[in-house]
């Protein structure tokens, strides 16, 4: 069951990228960061999603592809790239 389907979340972002408190918001605080630190987290994101696929369950897979797919939309947010730029490509 989901909590929020993949373009409410970024929406939420977009807007907590642009105007929230890094002290309290953590998309905020890795947008105040900036890319170097966002791509950081997206490839220590992606060897954990490689790494549940292979020797862990599929909730606990389920749950780092959720992880890879927030800080990605970080980067996105960051870039100030939209879904329609993504989506163009797909
Ligand atoms: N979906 C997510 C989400 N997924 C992952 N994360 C962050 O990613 C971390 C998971 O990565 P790790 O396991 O590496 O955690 P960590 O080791 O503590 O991370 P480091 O600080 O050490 O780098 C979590 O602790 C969260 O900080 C997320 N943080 C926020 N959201 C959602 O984003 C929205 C905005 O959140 P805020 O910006 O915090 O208000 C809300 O709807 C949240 O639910």
């Amino acid at each position: 069951m989901a909590n929020k389907t993949f373009e409410q979340l970024f929406a939420e972002l977009q807007h907590k990228a642009a105007t929230g408190d890094p002290g309290t918001s953590r998309t905020a605080e890795l947008a105040a960061q900036g890319v170097h630190a966002i791509g950081k987290k997206i490839v220590e994101e992606a060897a954990e999603v490689w790494m549940a696929a292979e020797h862990e369950g599929d909730a606990r897979t389920a749950e780092e592809i959720s992880q890879l797919l927030y800080h990605l939309q970080v980067l996105m947010a960051a870039k100030g790239l939209s879904l329609d730029d993504v989506y163009a490509h797909l």
